[in-house]
């Protein structure tokens, strides 16, 4: 869809900011271009929509060299988004989403309705159509940056450090929304940051930038997450990358076992053959009730009797992750996961020890870095064949992603 061919961009100080980049992107896909300070993320970004212009090799859209496109012409199919909204201070909030519409010749009142409902796809409500962007929040304004940017219905949308303004809280919540927007949408979205979790958790493709503006790897997710292509890659992709794999593990791929899983009405002598420090304690729908320390348990009657510790979080097998699911092991006071399925009946439970062997052997096929391989995965769409990928992967939920208690979502 978007394709860099042997892109080099110098600036006229002699700064080499892009070198040598061959990238095709995905169409319908979030790609996050994403590396330190100054490894040319933004430059790249830029070179879409001709703000910036290549010193050497072409850029082109949907097979056609943006050359010949003229740089109005061609920005109106093309969204952009940027760190603090760059709202118009002195136009209502309705006015600035109008904007584009308007430039494109559109009748007063029809691109006023659009910006109406524009407003509302992004969440806000209605009455903060007549303020001024002062009169918003850091998060809000991005709302209605990303409003803006959406105001002519563009295929392709650039977004550069669109969330990072704003609190860790109003940022979780955006990108929670922009993946919702995004399954809705379909658009095809260029998103810089210098985030490696925020790449991981927005992206369908994630390509790597070295300083020098040189592309380190351009890959899945999963795979920059379980192959980085060397030391660069993984040095920035951070150490804790094992446990951020099982993220992209179902957690139904989760071998359990129900030994220790035994309803209320057992005798204590049952618990006690079971021969595990803990048993879990369901009702006659294989609901988890608690846990029962067996080294604390009285010398007869049923479970029903014993005193039970609280059950911790359990995980769902029907869409959580891996990762959901170890979580789910460390804060249990026995230390292990409990599964559940989507009725929240118990499916078995399994340590951390286990949970690991089904991450390890979750084949994640190697690194591709070939540009013409650049998948097509989107958001919410099937994963790739041979490569797992949960929902929480994408909602970035993962860690204490099992429900309390029952399981449902
Ligand atoms: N207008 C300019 N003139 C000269 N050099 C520039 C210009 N804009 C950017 N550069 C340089 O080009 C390189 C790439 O800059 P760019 O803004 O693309 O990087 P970036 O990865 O987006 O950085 P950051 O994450 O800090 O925003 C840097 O070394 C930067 O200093």
């Amino acid at each position: 869809m978007i394709k860099f061919d042997a892109v080099s961009m110098s600036y006229p100080n002699g700064t080499t900011a892009v070198d040598d980049l061959s990238l095709e992107l995905a169409e319908g896909g979030i790609t996050v271009l994403v590396g330190p300070s100054g490894c040319g993320k933004t430059t790249t970004l830029r070179m879409v929509n001709r703000m910036v212009e290549p010193t050497a090799g072409t850029v082109s859209l949907r097979g056609r060299d943006i050359r010949e496109v003229n740089a109005p012409e061609l920005r109106r199919g093309i969204g952009y988004v940027i760190q603090h909204a760059g709202l118009f201070p002195h136009r209502t909030i309705l006015d600035n989403i109008a904007t584009v519409p308007l430039l494109l010749g559109w009748s007063r009142k029809k691109a006023r309705a659009r910006a109406a409902e524009l407003l509302e796809l992004v969440g806000l409500p209605a009455e903060m159509a007549g303020r001024y962007p002062s009169q918003l929040s850091g998060g809000q304004q991005q709302r209605v940056g990303v409003a803006r940017a959406l105001g002519a219905d563009p295929p392709v949308l650039l977004m550069d450090e669109p969330f990072s303004a704003v609190d860790p809280i109003v940022r979780a919540e955006l990108q929670a929304e922009f993946i919702r927007l995004q399954k809705e949408l379909h658009k095809t979205i260029v998103f810089v940051t210098h985030d490696i979790d925020v790449a991981i958790k927005l992206g369908d493709n994630i390509a790597v930038f070295r300083t020098g503006g040189k592309l380190a790897q351009f890959d899945t997710p999963e795979r920059l997450l379980a192959h980085p292509a060397d030391d660069f890659v993984a040095g920035f992709v951070g150490q804790d990358r094992g446990i951020r794999r099982l993220s992209f593990v179902n957690a139904a791929e989760v071998t359990l076992r129900d030994n220790a899983v035994l309803p209320a009405i057992s005798p204590v002598a049952r618990a006690r053959a079971a021969e595990e420090p803990w048993v879990l304690v369901v009702d006659d729908q294989r609901r988890p009730l608690g846990w029962v320390a067996v080294a604390e348990l009285p010398e007869s009657g049923t479970l029903a009797d014993a005193p039970l510790a609280p059950l911790g979080h359990t995980f769902s097998l029907a869409g959580d992750s891996a990762r959901a699911a170890l979580d789910s092991a460390l804060l249990s006071p026995s230390r292990l996961a409990v599964g559940v399925d989507a009725d929240g009946a118990v499916v078995g439970v399994a340590d951390a020890h286990e949970l690991s062997a089904a991450a390890a052997a979750a084949e994640v096929p190697e690194a591709t870095a070939a540009v013409e391989a650049a998948p097509e995965v989107t958001k919410g769409g099937g994963p790739e064949p041979g490569v797992a990928k949960s929902e929480d992967a994408k909602t970035g939920d993962a860690a204490g992603a099992g429900s309390p208690g029952g399981g449902e979502r």
